[in-house]
């Protein structure tokens, strides 16, 4: 098995991932500060990566920290480090994350994050380039460029007084938005097939999308955009044998918001389990088109049981019935199998 590695480049070719990486590609050799947002997943972190990589400082380290996961006693070590004996347990000068980033890339993730107390330190060291050690005395002149992120809209972190609007206009010198999946037309299809040949080289197989599959992958809104994509993907990949159809991406953990199935269940209150078996099989016997194989696998039980269960439900309601569910039922099942995704 080879190393994950299908990070390195933005996958994409709607107008929002072409503008996207246009911007990119004039910003990242300027000096600018960039301020990345977006919501989860959509790529800001990448966006950054790729940013220092076409960067005159390429060649220098790319350091990324992230605000909200630091405690507020540990922002002034971790971001400016300490001298050596500046407080107990500080028995080595440390450097901290400004230093380390010298002539290379600061990546400050989750920026409204960062206590508002500690916003003011940060504006000062970026306006000046200088900064003091913990227990230091010396001013410090470091050099990094600044790339931050926020999942939130930036301007409303200003109104809401989660972002000095100080630290907001050094930031921002040139903001950029990253589009969710859903407003990206095709990309979903492109990233798919990009992960999937991605997991195929990783374990050395040779799966293939069914075109449900890709119909599911298409109409799916993605509300965790493209890393929730890649996670069902993958979990998808890992279910399949060698076609991954519309069913592996059913019962997924990955699925953060269960849309259509919540919609579903609860479309179904107030039925009792035989009526929505009496409905289901004959429904998603219609949806394969007569096929018995098929819906009996769909289902998750055996042929025989599905012959079974189809000669009771007729036996109950007589063949008239049996159509007039049949009927009925397919109107909602088609429904439910085209996976609405609103
Ligand atoms: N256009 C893209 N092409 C290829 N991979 C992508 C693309 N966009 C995002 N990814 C991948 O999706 C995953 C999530 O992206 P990333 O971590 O950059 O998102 P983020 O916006 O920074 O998320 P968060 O705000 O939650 O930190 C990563 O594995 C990233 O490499």
């Amino acid at each position: 098995m080879k190393y994950l590695n299908e990070t390195s480049h933005m996958v994409g070719l709607s107008k929002a991932t072409r503008n996207l990486q246009n911007a990119i590609q004039k910003v990242a050799p300027l000096e600018a500060a960039v301020l990345l947002y977006g919501e989860s997943g959509t790529g800001k972190e990448l966006a950054a990566r790729m940013i220092h990589d076409l960067s005159n400082r390429r060649t220098s380290p790319f350091i990324s920290v992230n605000c909200g996961a630091l405690p507020r006693e540990l922002l002034n070590t971790e971001l400016f480090g300490h001298e050596k004996g500046s407080f107990t347990g500080a028995i080595y000068q440390h450097q901290g994350y400004f230093e380390q980033a010298d002539g290379g890339t600061l990546l400050l993730d989750e920026i409204t994050e960062m206590p508002l107390s500690f916003q003011v330190y940060l504006l000062r060291a970026l306006e000046t380039g200088t900064f003091r050690r913990v227990g230091g005395h010396q001013e410090i002149k470091t050099n990094p460029r600044v790339i931050a992120t926020t999942n939130i809209d930036p301007w409303q972190a200003v109104e809401r007084g989660k972002l000095r609007p100080d630290l907001f206009f050094r930031l921002a010198e040139f903001p950029l938005y990253l589009a969710p999946l859903r407003d990206r037309d095709e990309d979903a299809i492109l990233l798919a097939h990009y992960f999937l040949e991605s997991f195929n080289e990783t374990y050395e197989e040779n799966k293939r999308f069914t075109n449900d599959a890709l119909q599911f992958i298409s109409n799916n809104s993605w509300p965790g955009n493209v890393r929730e994509l890649r996670h069902a993907i993958h979990h998808a990949f890992i279910l399949a044998n060698d076609e991954i159809d519309e069913r592996k991406f059913h019962r997924g953990q990955w699925q953060s918001t269960p849309s259509y199935q919540d919609k579903l269940v609860y479309s179904l209150v107030g039925l009792s389990i035989e009526d929505i078996e009496k409905n289901l099989i004959p429904a998603t016997l219609d949806h394969f088109k007569g096929d018995k194989k098929q819906t009996a696998q769909c289902l998750g039980i055996s042929l025989k049981t599905l012959y079974n269960r189809l000669n009771l439900i007729s036996e109950i309601d007589g063949k008239e019935d049996l159509n007039k569910v049949v009927n009925f039922s397919t109107k909602n099942s088609n429904a439910f199998l085209a996976r609405e995704s609103d």
